[in-house]
């Protein structure tokens, strides 16, 4: 039998479970007297170190799969899997532990709170967590110096840019090393160059610290620049070419 030559990261990864994995996914929405299919039998999975673009017509579900993929949302069929723990028979409390320790999300308009700091915005999820004010700090402020950021540390979001702000937010959906990155049109309000240069950015994370990714865009010059390209078709999830 010909011998499988994998390196050592490569044999890793084929081992661990899939960072995300949908099987069978089925969530449909009340429309007056009938049912709204939005996602019949949908499969999915990525893997540590993907990017995965999310590339779909308004209204074909992909804030549903998003939510569904956060455990912001319980699918009506199917199981969504975490880290290989199936998430389907979890309660309330479980579900929102999981979701604050595996799962950065990163929205089109940033939610960064006004009232503080860049540092201190990405300071807070961690202070939730329970780290010290010194050692989410320290953090802070690494994460912002990766973003190349370290200059508007101890400035308020309407201090800066969109580009920056939206920096900022990636800085602290990733501040409690989650496992997966999800993301909704997270460039959907930035010029093209500054797009790009954002997605540089969460690129560079996501490499760096070996997580995953799943955004959805409707920028078509992104999606090109990601690992693989989904879309969704009658409820079904589809690999684009
Ligand atoms: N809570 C809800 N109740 C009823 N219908 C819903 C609900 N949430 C979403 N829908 C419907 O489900 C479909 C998919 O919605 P979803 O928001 O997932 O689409 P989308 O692809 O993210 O769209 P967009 O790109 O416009 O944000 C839409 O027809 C929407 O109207």
């Amino acid at each position: 039998m010909a011998a499988v030559d994998l390196d050592d990261d490569e044999a890793a990864r084929a081992i661990e479970p899939p960072v995300l994995r949908l099987t069978r996914v089925e969530r449909r929405y009340p429309e007056g007297e009938r049912w709204l299919e939005v996602l019949k039998s949908a499969d999915l999975e990525i893997r540590t170190g993907e990017i995965v673009a999310l590339c779909a017509p308004s209204g074909a579900g992909k804030s549903t799969l998003l939510h569904l993929a956060g455990l912001l949302e319980s699918p009506d069929g199917g199981e969504v899997y975490l880290g290989g723990v199936a998430t389907g028979s979890l309660g309330d409390a479980e579900r929102t532990r999981l979701r604050r320790m595996e799962i950065g999300f990163v929205y089109q308009f940033h939610h960064l709170l006004p009232e503080f700091t860049a540092l201190e915005n990405v300071m807070l999820p961690q202070m939730i967590r329970g780290l010290g004010r010194k050692e989410a700090a320290q953090r802070a402020r690494q994460l912002l110096s990766y973003m190349r950021l370290e200059a508007r540390a101890e400035h308020r979001p309407s201090e800066m840019s969109g580009g920056e702000q939206q920096r900022v937010a990636i800085a602290r959906a990733v501040a409690n090393v989650p496992r997966l990155i999800l993301a909704d049109e997270p460039t959907g309000n930035l010029d093209p160059k500054t797009a790009h240069y954002v997605f540089d950015a969460l690129q560079a994370l996501v490499r760096a610290s070996g997580l995953a990714a799943l955004i959805a865009t409707h920028n078509m010059d992104l999606a090109a620049r990601m690992d693989r390209r989904i879309t969704l078709d009658e409820g079904k999830i589809v690999e684009m070419a």
